[in-house]
């Protein structure tokens, strides 16, 4: 197979200082209409990757709004649903008709051909998995490309007669309409998926639409939204004071760098010792964002109370509760003692929104509560501010790169807000958390010491409430257990447990057992998620 065309943009530049980015005039940007795929956050990546911004909209987005400046093209995703349903998402038939390039993908592309009079039938059999696609006819879109790749599909409806105008551009076995467009009006259909990895040469598709079909500038580099950005965060919050609760996790400390780099000591991170930290994790915190750093850093000392209020508290969803309960306590004494606070900072990524969007339409936010500090900003009454809530996980830690703040935060295991508490099955007291502390710093000390750190999602240690009998220098112990847990994953949503090596595990039980007085058995967790989750509760 020949290799890749040259079409491809650089990925954005993280290096460097080019600002030219449209300064005074809207970021030029592909928006993609969201129809519930499960790829729509990556069609967003791609077109990130090469340099194009790119924001995800509800389905029923008026044409009129989607006609910005700024917008070069729009993007159909795929979804769940069947053009012929009752109740399926249609898109503004308008938004055809603004001169805009379009790209529909499988469900994007049969509501597009529906829309236009074209017709969409349910398949036979569906296409399913991996296919040869074979391009028949010249466009920009195949441009540079071979006529024989590999593409990848999930559909069961299909396209049997193309709108009035559209040409065909290329088939698989299964499916004579693999791509199809009408290419005066710049419409462009695929009914198998670019933006998945399976699909060989997507990258390049997305690179021949973006930059043949839309001619987008590559102009989105992170070195620019953090310039421009700052200006933002100047303007909107003038002389006041905000406030940011700092977990010592990626998504807080890269947005407390971002604030402190636009306003410096107006910025007022709030750090909560709850008494269910990892060890030596408030003097980290302090060492790095307060003497090296030079944040103005508050460490609260709330340790007390979050214990006294968990004595005795085993159902794990009454722990999350009273701790999200007790940060806004402490949040809101905090901000009293500052004087009057107007704004308040958070590290909500762009998936956080777009999943509580969706789950605006009466449904809960399930996935909100499970990463939220107990619902901070609707109690608080403060100006939110959150400037990462455009990016990605992987495009906030290269911001975090570029904000110079040290790999050992941007690439932390992820650590759950509850902490401790939500890994010490044992009843919780100091003496118990002591036990577990220790246990847990020396998995993470043997895994990083055996290279494997980063190769793991995360890696520490639960403390077990079940006693069983040891004998240690002849003599009989009687004490707890710790479970050990590390696991792979991409995303924490699935994942399965890691096959650390015998040694490594061994060196783990043998220092546990030894190092930890009120522990005499080890046992590692091989369960994957799902059916068991990643934390134990
Ligand atoms: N000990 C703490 N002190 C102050 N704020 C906290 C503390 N723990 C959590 N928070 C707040 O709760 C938010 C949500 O926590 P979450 O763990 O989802 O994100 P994170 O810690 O910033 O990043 P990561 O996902 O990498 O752990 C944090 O961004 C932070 O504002
Ligand atoms: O901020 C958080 N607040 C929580 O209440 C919470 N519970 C779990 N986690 C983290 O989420 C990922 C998936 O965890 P589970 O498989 O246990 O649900 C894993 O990375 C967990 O560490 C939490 N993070
Ligand atoms: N992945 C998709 O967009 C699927 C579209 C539609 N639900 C089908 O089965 O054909
Ligand atoms: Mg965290």
């Amino acid at each position: 197979m020949s290799p890749p065309p040259t079409a491809l943009a650089k990925t954005p530049e993280v290096e460097g200082s080019a600002t030219r980015a449209d300064e005074g005039e809207a970021e030029s940007r592909i928006v993609i209409l969201d129809f519930g795929s499960q790829y729509t956050q990556l069609i967003a990546r791609r077109i990130r990757e090469l340099g194009v911004f790119s924001e995800i909209v509800s389905p029923e987005t008026p044409a009129r709004a989607l006609a910005r400046p700024g917008v070069k093209g729009l993007v159909l995703s795929g979804g769940p649903s069947s053009v012929a349903q009752e109740g399926a998402p249609v898109p503004d038939p308008a938004l055809f008709t603004l001169g805009l390039p379009v790209l529909g993908i499988c469900y994007g592309l049969q509501v597009m051909t529906r829309l236009l009079g074209g017709e969409v039938e349910r398949a036979k059999s569906g296409e399913y998995g991996r296919a040869a696609l074979e391009w028949r006819a010249s466009s920009p879109l195949s441009a540079e490309l071979p006529s024989h790749s590999t593409v990848w599909n999930s559909h069961g409806d299909r396209v049997l007669q193309p709108p009035k105008g559209f040409v065909v551009l290329a088939r698989t076995q299964e499916e004579p309409h693999a791509a199809i467009a009408d290419p005066d009006r710049r419409l462009y259909g695929l009914q198998f998926h670019p933006e998945v990895t399976h699909t060989d040469l997507g990258k390049e598709i997305f690179a021949n639409f973006l930059f043949r079909i839309c001619h987008a500038p590559a102009s989105w580099k992170l070195s620019s939204f953090l310039d421009r950005s700052c200006a933002e965060i100047r303007a909107k919050v003038g002389g006041e004071q905000v406030i940011l609760g700092l977990s010592g996790g990626v998504d807080s400390s890269v947005a407390a760098a971002l604030l402190h780099r636009a306003i410096g000591d107006q910025l007022h991170c709030l750090f909560v010792d709850n008494g269910l930290l990892r060890q030596g994790e408030v003097e980290t915190v302090r060492h790095l964002f307060g003497e090296q750093m030079g944040f103005a850093l508050h460490v609260v000392d709330a340790s007390a109370r979050f214990l006294a209020k968990l004595r005795g508290v085993a159902d794990p969803e009454r722990k999350r509760k009273i701790i999200g309960r007790e940060f806004i306590h402490v949040f809101e004494e905090a901000a009293r003692k500052l004087g009057p606070v107007r704004f308040l900072a958070q590290g909500t990524l762009y998936p956080d929104c777009i999943e509580s969007a969706a789950a605006g339409h009466g449904r809960p936010a399930v996935i909100k509560s499970h990463h939220n500090v107990g619902g901070l900003p609707k109690r608080m009454k403060m100006h939110l501010i959150e400037p990462l809530r455009l990016l990605f996980k992987d495009e906030v830690r290269a911001l975090g790169e570029l904000l110079e703040l040290p790999r050992e935060i941007l690439f932390r295991h992820p650590f759950p807000g509850p902490g401790l508490a939500v890994r010490c099955l044992a009843p919780i007291n100091p003496h118990h958390l002591a036990l577990l502390r220790a246990a847990d710093a020396i998995v993470v000390e043997e895994i990083r010491r055996a290279g494997l750190y980063e190769e793991v999602w995360q890696a520490f240690a639960v403390l077990l409430p079940a006693r069983s009998v040891g004998v240690m220098g002849d003599a009989r112990t009687y004490e707890l257990t710790a479970a050990v847990r590390a696991v792979q994953s991409v995303d924490g949503m699935t994942a399965d447990w890691a096959r650390l090596p015998g040694e490594v595990l061994s060196r783990i039980s043998n220092r546990i057992i030894q190092e930890v007085r009120g522990i005499n058995r080890v046992v590692y967790d091989i369960s994957s998620k799902p059916p068991a989750t990643i934390e134990w509760e």
